[in-house]
């Protein structure tokens, strides 16, 4: 059986087109296998391409070479090369994505910008609700900020949102950026025990975590992006 994920033989290089086409090259031959139940971490220092993994993973970031498959609909899909509908299908219902930042939407309450991945699926806003208002209860966030548009709320608060909404659903891969970076030792304590869950429903995780403690915690192995580095490479 094919594993949830499978990154062969990827390749990045960013042109800075205001900087005369300077090429910039990040990765070569990067490659990475997550299995079912299993948290793998990103590890390697600063600057050596791992934010940009996962978002090439996420399809924010294109691929000039290389597999990005993913099991979608039971099928093997090759990300690096689906169209943007394609794309938003996967992350529907395949895909999720914890950020480092939450992105909030002016004027919609923090309780629906948790809900809405599960309204986005069918599930009735009633019901998305309760189930956001459960998750949210959980990460402590204030029940008083629920209904407020998190744009004013602090950098945890907003994280926590964040969390909340990416947690929700039961998507089979979930990718996670620092997403513990802004919380105090008990929060961080609930999402390593969310992480926890997930990897033993059979999810497939994939995350960069600064915090040794953390990733200690979670993490069943740690490929190290230093070796798919192009800087490396060229050294
Ligand atoms: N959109 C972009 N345009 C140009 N260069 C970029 C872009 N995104 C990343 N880079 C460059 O690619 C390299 C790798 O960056 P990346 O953020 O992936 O590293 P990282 O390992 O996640 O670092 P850190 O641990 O500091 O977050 C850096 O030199 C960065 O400047």
């Amino acid at each position: 059986m094919l594993p949830p994920l499978m990154v062969t033989n990827v390749a990045k290089t960013f042109t800075m087109h205001l900087r005369g086409g300077l090429k910039l090259p990040v990765v070569e031959n990067a490659a990475l296998t997550v299995n079912a139940g299993e948290c793998v971490v990103l590890g390697g220092p600063s600057g050596v391409g791992k934010s940009s993994i996962l978002k090439m993973i996420y399809g924010n970031y294109g691929v000039d070479q290389g597999e990005i498959l993913f099991i979608h609909r039971g099928e093997p899909v090759n990300l690096a090369k689906a169209d943007p509908r394609l794309v938003l299908e996967i992350r529907r219902e395949t895909l999720g994505y914890v950020s480092q930042f939450l992105r909030t939407v002016p004027r919609v309450a923090a309780l629906d910008i948790v809900a809405e991945p599960l309204t986005a699926r069918g599930q009735s806003i009633e019901e998305a609700r309760a189930i956001a208002a459960a998750m949210l209860a959980r990460l402590n966030l204030p029940e008083a900020l629920w209904q407020l548009p998190p744009a004013t709320f602090s950098g945890g608060e907003q994280q926590r949102v964040n969390i909340a909404r990416g947690f929700i659903t039961d998507h089979p891969v979930l990718l996670l950026d620092e997403p513990t970076a802004s919380l105090d030792a008990h929060n961080r304590s609930v999402v390593v025990d969310m992480i926890n869950e997930k990897k033993a429903k059979g999810v497939a995780l994939l995350g960069i975590f600064h915090d040794e403690d953390v990733r200690n915690r979670i993490a069943d192995r740690i490929v190290d992006v230093s070796t798919f580095s192009s800087r490396k490479a060229a050294a």
